[in-house]
């Protein structure tokens, strides 16, 4: 149920030693066989995320696991921030496994996707600061193992937050490739991001969040209600490609599933990444506006306090990011966008909000050649709150970008899709035969 694996024990009856025998030895050689399985894994525990569980999770529910399918481990309990990510930069010696395991929530598995993409950069001799690089694929995939705060990461790409679930995935060798957003401040290399990358309302919340650490996870709930108050906008000029119109849309109602996004399914692909980036601009679209917030999703984002996610038909590693556009609109306006993050209706379904399939966009905010992290950090973020139209500059003022939950340093960026650039030991959201009645029904 619910997307939940379970371990559950076969007994066989034989009737001699002998013939019991032939039969271990038999189902030994054809689980030998299995090539997709991994039999030698390095594994990365975060013993400080979430509730501080990754090194019990790991010992209780997934080793056992592990030593019972004859997956041997090498295991590394980070001991600071970044570590996990300079190992696999520089000391691991990645040849001697078939996979890394993450324990730890969205932060740590996107320290160990940047250790493992640089690596394998490095490696290969491609330069992240180039733009319009064709990025080298790590060979080794990553399974999660959920311990973290939110988990939307797993939560998107498995359909549960379950270590024996996601453990399992790991064991049985499953594969699903995945979108990885490369973004870029000039010519310069900012940060992947894996699922959200947001401009305005969330860059806001997180920025507040940061200065309230000393509250705990109730400061992301302290944050978003203050600057729910504030009701800033901020006036910038998106451009984007956007993505071939017959594929899909981000409007539709298939949710990406499993076995959808696989190399043999998905038609945009790496053609898009051999295009120059700044060269050519063919078919790019421009809007200015003003806007309340400026999301870009590589994922559905679901989670279980948004469990359709922030773009609820995102695909995984389609090669494209959903790009939502929240116009100025009024609080309450705004207010009855955002609850629809949490239930079934429509979030796109106002006329404030935009969104767009995209290969790649830039950003670039009004009047802000050289706005930096130094400048935000001056600037104070609880500025008063306007009711209805105003004089005041609150529509000038610059938010930041929140990439993953990590402030990036600069706001005009330039972010593009590098399709199934990782590999997870995932399968997708397995849809149950009610779920594929409902959906074709619903088409
Ligand atoms: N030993 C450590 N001490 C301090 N920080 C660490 C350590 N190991 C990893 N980190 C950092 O902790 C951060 C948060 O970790 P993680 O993502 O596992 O948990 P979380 O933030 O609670 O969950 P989520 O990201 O799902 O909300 C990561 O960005 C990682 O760099």
């Amino acid at each position: 149920g619910k997307h939940q694996w379970r371990c559950s024990d076969v007994v066989f009856l034989c009737p001699d030693q002998s013939t019991c025998e032939q039969w271990v030895k038999a189902i030994s050689n054809q689980i030998t066989l299995l090539t997709n399985r991994p039999k030698r894994l390095l594994v990365y525990i975060n013993p400080i995320g979430g509730k501080k569980q990754g090194k019990w999770i790991y010992d209780q529910k997934v080793a056992p696991l592990f030593h019972k399918a004859c997956v041997s481990t090498d295991v590394i309990v980070t001991e600071r921030a970044n570590h996990a990510k300079e190992h696999l930069q520089t000391e691991a010696d990645l040849d001697k496994y078939d996979g890394l395991v993450c324990v730890g929530g969205d932060g740590m598995f996107s320290e160990i996707v940047h250790g493992l993409v640089t690596r394998t950069q490095n490696d290969n001799k491609v330069d992240l600061n180039d733009p319009g690089a064709e990025l080298a694929r790590p060979s080794l995939r990553i399974g999660i193992i959920p311990a973290g705060s939110t988990d939307c990461i797993c939560f998107s790409t498995v359909g549960t937050n379950d270590p024996v679930t996601s453990a399992l995935h790991i064991i049985v060798g499953d594969s699903q490739p995945m979108d990885v957003c490369s973004v870029h401040h000039n010519n310069s290399f900012l940060r992947f991001s894996l699922s959200l990358l947001g401009y305005g309302f969330y860059g806001d919340v997180l920025s507040d969040s940061e200065r309230k650490r000393w509250l705990g996870p109730a400061r992301y709930d302290l944050a978003g209600v203050k600057t729910f108050l504030n009701h800033n906008y901020y006036e910038g000029t998106v451009s984007f490609l956007p993505a071939e119109d017959d594929v899909s849309s981000p409007r539709d109602k298939l949710q990406c599933r499993s076995g959808m996004c696989l190399p043999e399914n998905t038609k945009q692909l790496t053609s898009t990444l051999l295009m120059p980036f700044s060269d050519r601009r063919d078919g790019w679209k421009v809007i200015n506006g003003k806007f309340m917030a400026v999301n870009a999703a590589c994922m559905s984002c679901a989670c279980p306090r948004s469990p359709k996610g922030l773009s609820p038909a995102a695909h995984l590693a389609d090669g494209t990011v959903d790009l939502i556009l929240v116009r100025k609109c009024s609080r309450i306006d705004f207010f009855r966008h955002l609850l629809r993050h949490t239930n079934k209706d429509d979030q796109f379904d106002h006329v404030f909000v935009e969104v767009h399939r995209v290969k790649k966009f830039d950003f670039q905010p009004r009047n802000s050649e050289t706005v930096s992290l130094e400048d935000l950090s001056e600037k104070s973020t609880f500025t008063p709150v306007c009711p209805g139209p105003c004089t005041c500059n609150c529509g000038s003022a610059h938010s930041s970008w929140t990439c993953d939950g990590e402030i990036l340093p600069h706001i005009a960026i330039q972010v593009s899709v590098q399709c199934q650039l990782v590999h997870l030991f995932a399968r997708g959201i397995e849809e149950t035969q009610e779920q594929q009645q409902f959906v074709f029904e619903d088409l």
